[in-house]
C-alpha cells in the first residue's frame, strides 16, 4: 500500500519595486512569485519492528538534496504531564532554526485547535495530536527539496565544463545534488527560507488534517482567500520572523502563500506578544485570551494582498550576480539615514512610491489590452526591435515605452538613495550591467530587487526566444562580474498542493 503522503509547494520571488518602502505600512510593494518552488513532503514514518511506546513521536526532516549527515533534523514530540515537548535527537545536522520552530509551531497550532475545536481537553487532545502523527507508525518524515534555482550552481556547470547559460542549466537534473551543507552553500536570493518555512508549515498541518486547504486544489492560481489559508499566512509569518529575529515586512512569505501581488505589510504590533511565547513546551493548560491560535486569527491581521500579474507576453528574467560582496546590513543603514535626514528621505520616498505606483499601472495598462486583436502578435514582431523604435501598435508602443520609462525613473531613484545614504542599492557595476541589457533589441527594461545591492538583478523582456538568448549571450560574456542566469520566470501561483508525478523529478528524489 501507498504511504499517505502530503506534498506542498511554495515559490520564490522577487520584489520588483518597493524595496524598503515597504518596510512601512504607508506604502505597498510589487512582488512576483516565480516558476521555481520549494517542495516539502510529509509521509507517515514505517512502523518500527517494536510497537511504538505511546505518548511520543517521532519527527525527521531532511533537506533531500543536501548531504544527508548535515542536513538532517530529527525530534521527538514527547508527552509529559503538564506539556508536550519537541526536543532535536541527535544533533548531527546541528540546529536549524527555520525547521524546529516552524514545526514546534505547527505543533502548537495543532493541539490548540484539537483542544479547542474539539470534545477533547488538555491530555486527551495531546494524545489525539501524537495519535496523528503515529497513525501509520512512529512518526512523520519529511524531505525538503528546492528547484535548482535557489542555490547557485555555477561550481556544477563548472564541473560539468559547462558555460554559465540558461541552456546548461537546464541540462542539470532537478534537485542536483548539492556537495555542501547550507550553511556553505551560496544563495540566490529567492528567498529559500521564505518559502521553506510556509511549504513545510501547510505540509504538516495538511498532513495532520489540522488545516483544510483543498479549495487551492480546485483553484490553484486564483487569489481566493480562506480562513485557513490566512492562518497559515500569519503562522508562516510569525515563524519566520522568530527564526531569522528580526521583523522584516514580509513580503517573501505573502508571495510564498499567495503568489504574484501587491503587497501591503501587516502591523508588526501583532506579532510582538507572540515573539514571547515559549519555544520549548506546549503547556497542556490553555490561557483564555492568550493563545496562539488566538494572534494568527485572520480577522486581527490587516495585510493587504491586491491582486496583479505582469502581462502575456512579457517574461521577467533573473540573474545570479557573484561580485564577490555580500551585504546584509542594507536594512539598517538605509533606515537610520532615513531617520536621521527625515525631511530628504521623504522626498526620495514620495518620489518613488510614486513610480512604483506608475509601474504597477503601466503594467496593468498592458495587461487590459491583451484581448486586443493580434496581441500576441504584435508583442513578438516588437521583440527584434529596441523598445523606442516600436511605431507598429501605437497604443502597445505607447505602454512599453512607458514601463521602461518608469524602470528607469525608478532606478535612477535608487541611486539617488544610493548615494544619499552611501549604501550601494544600485552600485555602478550593477548600473552598466543593466545599461546594458535596457539596449538589447526586446529589453523593455530591469532593475536591481528587493534591498538591491550587488548579488542580483531583474530584467522584463519580451518574451521570444531570440529575446532570451542575446540576454544570455550578453551576460555570459560580461567580464566585470560573473552573471549566471535563473530557470525562473515570473508566476501567479502560490502555495500549491502537488500531486507527485506532477512535479519532474520529484519522486525519484524523494527515495535518493
Ligand atoms: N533546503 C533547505 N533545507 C533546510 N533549511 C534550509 C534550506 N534552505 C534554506 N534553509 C534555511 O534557511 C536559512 C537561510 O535563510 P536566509 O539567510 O534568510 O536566506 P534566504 O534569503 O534564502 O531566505 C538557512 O540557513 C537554513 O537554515
Ligand atoms: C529591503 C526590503 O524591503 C526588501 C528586501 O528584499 P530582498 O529580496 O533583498 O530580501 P532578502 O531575501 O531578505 O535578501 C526588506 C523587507 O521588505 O523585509
Amino acid at each position: 500500500m501507498e504511504p499517505e503522503r502530503t506534498t506542498i509547494s511554495s515559490p520564490g520571488k522577487v520584489l520588483l519595486a518597493g524595496g524598503y518602502l515597504v518596510l512601512d505600512r504607508a506604502f505597498s510593494g510589487v512582488v512576483v512569485a516565480t516558476s521555481s518552488r520549494f517542495y516539502s513532503t510529509v509521509t507517515s514514518l514505517p512502523s518500527p519492528s517494536t510497537s511504538s511506546s505511546s505518548g511520543k513521536a517521532i519527527i525527521s526532516v531532511r533537506a533531500g538534496q543536501f548531504p544527508a549527515k548535515s542536513s538532517t533534523w530529527t525530534y521527538s514530540l514527547l508527552l509529559e504531564k503538564e506539556a508536550l515537548r519537541l526536543e532535536q535527537n541527535k544533533e548531527d545536522g546541528g540546529k536549524n532554526k527555520f525547521i524546529y520552530l516552524a514545526l514546534f509551531q505547527s505543533l502548537t497550532l495543532a493541539y490548540e485547535t484539537l483542544a479547542k475545536t474539539g470534545h477533547n481537553r488538555g491530555q486527551e487532545a495531546a494524545e489525539e495530536l501524537i495519535n496523528r502523527l503515529t497513525a501509520h507508525g512512529e512518526g512523520l518524515d519529511i524531505v525538503v527539496l528546492a528547484d535548482n534555482d535557489f542555490y547557485s550552481q555555477r561550481e556544477q556547470l563548472s564541473a560539468l565544463s559547462l558555460p554559465t547559460k540558461i541552456t546548461s542549466l537546464s541540462s542539470l537534473p532537478p534537485f542536483t545534488h548539492l556537495p555542501r551543507p547550507i550553511s556553505q552553500t551560496n544563495k540566490t536570493g529567492l528567498g529559500s527560507s521564505a518559502a521553506l518555512v510556509t511549504s513545510l508549515v501547510a505540509s504538516l498541518l495538511v498532513h495532520l488534517k489540522i488545516l483544510d486547504l483543498s479549495h487551492k486544489e480546485a483553484n490553484p492560481d486564483k487569489l481566493e482567500k480562506s480562513d485557513d489559508l490566512e492562518t497559515l499566512h500569519s503562522l508562516a509569518q510569525f515563524v519566520h520572523c522568530l527564526a531569522q529575529g528580526k521583523v522584516g515586512s514580509g513580503f517573501d512569505i505573502s508571495s510564498a502563500v499567495f503568489g504574484t501581488h501587491i503587497y501591503r505589510r501587516f502591523s508588526p504590533s501583532l506579532l510582538t506578544s507572540l515573539m514571547d511565547r515559549p519555544i520549548d513546551a506546549i503547556p497542556l493548560e490553555l490561557s483564555e485570551e492568550d493563545t496562539l491560535m488566538d494572534g494568527l486569527a485572520p480577522s486581527q491581521w490587516d495585510q493587504d494582498v491586491t491582486s496583479f500579474r505582469l502581462p502575456k507576453g512579457l517574461r521577467l528574467i533573473l540573474a545570479d550576480v557573484d561580485a564577490g560582496t555580500d551585504t546584509p546590513s542594507f536594512v539598517g543603514k538605509v533606515l537610520s539615514w532615513r531617520k536621521e535626514n527625515p525631511q530628504q528621505a521623504g522626498n526620495v520616498w514620495a518620489e518613488l512610491n510614486e513610480a512604483n505606483m506608475q509601474l504597477e499601472q503601466s503594467l496593468t495598462g498592458l495587461v487590459n489590452r491583451e484581448g486586443d486583436n493580434g496581441y500576441e502578435k504584435t508583442l513578438e514582431s516588437m521583440g527584434d526591435k529596441h523598445i523606442e523604435d516600436n511605431k507598429s501598435n501605437a497604443m502597445m508602443a505607447a505602454l512599453l515605452y512607458e514601463i521602461r520609462q518608469t524602470l528607469f525613473t525608478i532606478r535612477s531613484l535608487l541611486r539617488k538613495m544610493s548615494e544619499l545614504s552611501g549604501v550601494p542599492i544600485e552600485p555602478p557595476e550593477q548600473t552598466r550591467l543593466l545599461d546594458a541589457c535596457s539596449e538589447l533589441p526586446g529589453v523593455i527594461g530591469g532593475g536591481v530587487p528587493g534591498a538591491g545591492g550587488y548579488d542580483a538583478l531583474y530584467l522584463l523582456v519580451i518574451d521570444t526566444p531570440s529575446v532570451a538568448s542575446r540576454v544570455d549571450d550578453l551576460w555570459s560574456g560580461w567580464k566585470e562580474m560573473s552573471v549566471c542566469p535563473l530557470l525562473a520566470r515570473q508566476s501567479d501561483e502560490g502555495l500549491r498542493i502537488e500531486k507527485l508525478d506532477q512535479v519532474r523529478g520529484l519522486k525519484e528524489a524523494l527515495k535518493r
